[in-house]
């Protein structure tokens, strides 16, 4: 379904699990396959700071990845509808919305202003029409809604058959759910904050992979001066993962988000923070220091932040870090 749409990419597979277990990629794509052992290979002890059995470790791919633009997606998505029967190209709608600039110190109510028939309201600010760059396009999914375990058990047979026609940016100093299952961002300004954190085999906590990601990585796109932007394209997403086993991956994260939301939302950065990378480290700081007291995980979490960091610079030797305004390095 998906070899009009990726054929003309370069893929990255990150295979999960068991690493002898082979992957059969189907003929005519140009890919790269990485397993657990490539991994370890690959960043030796800093492997550790790379998830085993959870969604997490697709972020490995981000990392080893050479090019401008990244576009995640779940095993299980395929290609969706939109209301006049056509098939959705993803990526190119996903292409837009990072070409564009976005919207996030003031709120356009006709949505996506850079769009074809849309523009700016009326008392919308000139000064703010240049827009800013956009770092991350957050997709959504037709079919099972992503929904954690306690609202699946509830409302199992809830399908998402809503085909919202908007793409918004969200609003600078407010966090979102980022869910990593249909996602794009600009690797070359936001990569080193996509980290996927520590989650799945050995750790207290799983499937909140993509939202440590999302919170972090709003922190520094609204201290950067950067936009997120959330609503098309749609994916069909075909399966609902087993709720009692996702309650017991995630059941941490949701009373441990009741304090990890009010500390991202009162996050600040020093001015000196002028990249990507000094930022994040500046974050695990944070981290450290006001989740520590949360629970232990987020000492380890902290210490796996930094570890994430060398590791892409290491792989990533050009610096690949955005000096912003020509301060600092
Ligand atoms: O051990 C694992 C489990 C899963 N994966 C890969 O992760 C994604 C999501 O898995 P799945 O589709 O089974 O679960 P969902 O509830 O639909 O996923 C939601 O949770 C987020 C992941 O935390 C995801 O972005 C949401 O859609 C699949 O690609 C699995 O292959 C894994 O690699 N290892
Ligand atoms: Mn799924």
């Amino acid at each position: 379904m998906w070899r009009p749409f990726f054929q003309q990419y370069h893929l990255i597979i990150v295979q999960d699990g068991d690493p002898n277990k082979i992957i059969k990629v189907p003929e005519g794509f140009d890919y790269e396959l990485y397993n657990r052992n490539d991994i370890n290979r690959i960043l030796g002890p800093k492997a550790s700071c790379i998830s085993f059995k959870d969604s997490a470790c697709r972020c490995f791919g981000y990392m080893v990845s050479k090019k401008k633009y990244i576009y995640t997606i779940d095993d299980d998505c395929f290609v969706a509808k939109n209301p006049s029967g056509q098939d959705i190209n993803a990526l190119e709608q996903h292409i837009k919305n990072l070409l564009c600039p976005s919207t996030p110190f003031f709120f356009n109510t006709l949505y996506d202003p850079y769009r074809d028939g849309a523009d700016f309201v009326r008392g919308y600010p000139f000064s703010l029409r240049e827009g800013v760059p956009t770092a991350v396009s957050h997709g959504l999914w037709l079919n099972i809604p992503d929904y954690d375990a306690p609202t699946q058990l509830v409302k199992p047979r809830e399908r998402n058959t809503r085909y919202v026609d908007a793409v918004m940016t969200i609003p600078k100093g407010t966090l979102f759910p980022m869910c990593g299952m249909n996602l794009a961002f600009n690797r070359e300004l936001i990569g080193p904050a996509m980290y996927f954190g520590l989650m799945g085999d050995g750790q207290p906590i799983g499937r909140y992979d993509d939202m440590w990601a999302g919170w972090c990585m709003k922190v520094i796109c609204d201290h950067l001066g950067w936009g997120v932007k959330t609503g098309l394209p749609y994916i069909w997403h075909s399966k609902a993962s087993n709720p009692f086993v996702n309650l017991k991956k995630e059941y941490k994260g949701i009373y441990w988000q009741e304090e990890l939301i009010p500390f991202f939302q009162s996050a600040t950065l020093p001015k000196d923070c002028t990249t990507v990378q000094k930022c994040y480290i500046e974050l695990s700081k944070q981290v450290r220091a006001k989740l520590g007291k949360v629970d232990d995980y987020f000492l380890k979490l902290a210490d796996a932040m930094v570890t994430w960091i060398e590791a892409w610079d290491e792989l990533n030797p050009s610096g690949g870090e955005l000096v912003l305004n020509g301060v600092g390095k």
